[in-house]
């Protein structure tokens, strides 16, 4: 293993092919195995770099702990990962918002903390307590809209992007909490050690952001 290359943590699922894209857009030579295989180390040589695929939850443990130089992840996972990384570009892709949903003409009971369901019970807590607002905060890892459905929660915290999972569960958003987009992140070691090739690398992402944001 070259120990001059970037080694970066990209996330699997949804946010990866934008950020292939953007990357390719950047200049950077990817390998065609890249959307295609099962491997989870893929190195490009041409660029200098070796790309961990990990969980989107995972992807700020691997860059704090600095087995990985930088990497690709939401900033709704920063916000619950509370990591200590830098946060170096807004990649803006994988738009989304976080909200606060319930079932049509669900009020408050006096006297009771709320339930709240959510796969983000750090970024949720934390945004309730700013509001003066006490719950109780029940985590979940997926399918948060079926908690008031079942009555195993009052309300959710969840991402919204088309709202057509709320809607087709017929739960209604009753607050906007945040924008989401996704960001380069650092570890500040390498953000010092490499700091060539990574003030490279967004030098050259730089303008692809702008010209995409443009062009939307
Ligand atoms: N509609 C959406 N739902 C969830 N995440 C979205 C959405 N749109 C964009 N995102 C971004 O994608 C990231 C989640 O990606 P993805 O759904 O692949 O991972 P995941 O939630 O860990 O998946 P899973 O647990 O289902 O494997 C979020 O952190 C967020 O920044
Ligand atoms: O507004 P929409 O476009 O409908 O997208 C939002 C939905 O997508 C995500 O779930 P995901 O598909 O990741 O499934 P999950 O419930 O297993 O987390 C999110 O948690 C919402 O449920």
């Amino acid at each position: 293993m070259n120990n001059e290359w970037l080694t970066i943590a990209m996330p699997k699922g949804r946010i990866f092919d934008e950020a292939v894209e953007l990357l390719r857009l950047a200049g950077y030579d990817l390998p065609p195995e890249f959307e295609e295989s099962r491997k989870l180390i893929i190195e490009s040589e041409s660029a200098g770099m070796r790309f961990i695929l990990a969980k989107p939850m995972d992807v700020p443990t691997y860059v704090e702990h600095g087995v990985c130089d930088v990497g690709v992840a939401g900033k709704d996972v920063l916000i619950e990962e509370e990591r200590d990384v830098y946060e170096l570009l807004d990649l803006q892709i994988s738009a989304c918002y976080m909200a606060v949903a319930a079932l049509p003409g669900y009020e408050r009971k006096k006297d009771i903390a709320p339930k709240v369901a959510t796969k983000y019970p750090n970024l949720a807590s934390s945004y309730f307590r700013a509001q003066g607002e006490q719950v109780e905060m029940i985590k979940l890892n997926g399918s948060i809209e079926l908690a008031p459905l079942v009555g195993l929660a009052d309300r959710i915290v969840d991402i919204v992007s088309t709202g057509q999972t709320l809607k087709e569960n017929g739960l209604v958003e009753t607050e906007e909490m945040m924008t989401i987009t996704s960001r380069l992140i650092v570890n500040p070691v390498s953000y010092r050690m490499k700091a060539a090739a990574i003030d490279e690398m967004v030098t050259r992402l730089e303008p692809v952001i702008a010209k995409e944001e443009t062009s939307e």
